[in-house]
């Protein structure tokens, strides 16, 4: 588990000081995977050194499994930053040595004696479905393989945490997909907890759990991804949910315009045709889509309904567990 506690960050910029981390409070739990996204400048990346321990807070806490990093010096702070495995942004393999050299690396380092080491290497390989990639250099790798290499690199010390700045950025959406894939797996099977900086919704949309939404230094939302994408006013949903597109002169057509938001049902459909039938109203949708966020299904509808027991109708779809937002009518429905 990581936690963040208050975390303050400024540097000298040429017209004074450059807040960049203003009161950060985070929690991600044990093998989950957080993502942090925000508008450029807004303190991710400097989130990340933090947590990685390349960059020194000028305040707060951050604790990977209870430690208190901050507080570490000398040995006990290096012996904690192999606790976290860095994907760094950017091309970050060393050119001159193979894929299989490059995930070695921090196992070198580590003194592991070479028998181990082969192991070790051969099984991380695997985990990213590069093995037959083992004598390839760099070079002759895709940006996507360079990056599921730099992956297994990161995860090479068997570290508790993963932390990946923009690992998909530069990427094509299919290259995107196997980076994505890779780091699913290694909470999945490593039972890792895994912190990726994006400034790509579609990696929260895939990947996330959880999701930190940075504004000036400061959290301005936290919390599951489904959860907030169930919450109207939340930037989440706004960002992850179906558009609909707006149609006043339709909607004056209905006594009632709602969204209707629908999390992880199995038969999505059903519910909102059920709820007509059993309060007698016509029920129209109106706009919204289907989606799907990681594994789970998600709907956003805008419906109108018309009868007099279409309040008691939308009641009922948000007792059987949907998110439901009544909208005010348009000018257009005053009129009508
Ligand atoms: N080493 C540094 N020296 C001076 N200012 C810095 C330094 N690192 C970051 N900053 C400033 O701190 C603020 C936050 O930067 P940071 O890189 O953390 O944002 P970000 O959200 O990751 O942005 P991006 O999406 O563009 O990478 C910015 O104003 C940035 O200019």
């Amino acid at each position: 588990m990581i936690t963040v506690e208050n975390l303050t960050k400024s540097f000298s910029g040429r017209t004074g000081a450059v807040v960049a981390l203003d009161g950060v409070t985070l929690e991600v739990a044990a093998g989950t995977v957080c993502g942090v996204v925000g508008p450029s400048g807004s303190g991710k990346s400097t989130l990340a050194r933090c947590v990685a321990l390349l960059e020194r807070p000028d305040s707060g806490a951050i604790r990977v499994d209870g430690t208190d990093l901050v507080s570490l010096g000398g040995s006990a702070l290096r012996a904690a930053r192999r606790q976290i495995g860095v994907v760094p942004q950017g091309d970050s393999l060393l050119r001159q040595r193979t894929a299989a050299g490059n995930v070695a690396l921090p196992l070198e380092s580590a003194g592991v004696p070479g028998p181990q080491r082969r192991t070790r290497v051969g099984e991380l390989l695997d985990l990213v479905g590069l093995t037959d990639k083992a004598g390839s250099y760099p070079d002759q790798l895709s940006g996507g393989q360079r990056q599921r290499i730099a992956v297994a690199r990161a995860l090479a010390a068997n570290p508790s945490v993963l932390l990946a700045d923009e690992p998909t950025s530069a990427l094509d959406p299919e290259t995107t997909g196997s980076v994505l894939t890779v780091l699913d797996r290694a909470r999945a099977e490593l039972g890792v907890t895994v912190l990726v900086v994006t400034h790509d919704m579609g990696v929260v949309r895939r990947i996330c759990d959880d999701v930190a939404v940075l504004d000036h230094g400061r959290v301005i939302e936290h919390g599951k991804v489904l959860d907030l994408v169930a919450d109207a006013g939340s930037r989440t949903s706004g960002s992850l949910l179906p558009s609909v597109d707006q149609n006043p002169e339709a909607e004056s057509k209905y006594d009632r315009v709602a969204d209707v938001v629908l999390v992880g049902f199995a038969a999505v459909g059903a519910l909102l045709p059920e709820a007509a039938s059993r309060f007698g109203v016509e029920l129209g949708l109106l706009g919204g889509g289907l989606t799907r966020l990681g594994e789970t299904p998600v709907a956003r509808f805008r419906v109108g309904l018309t009868g007099e027991r279409s309040d008691s109708a939308l009641e009922w779809i948000s007792e059987a567990g949907a998110a439901v937002q009544r909208k005010p009518k348009g000018p257009q429905g005053v009129a009508a």
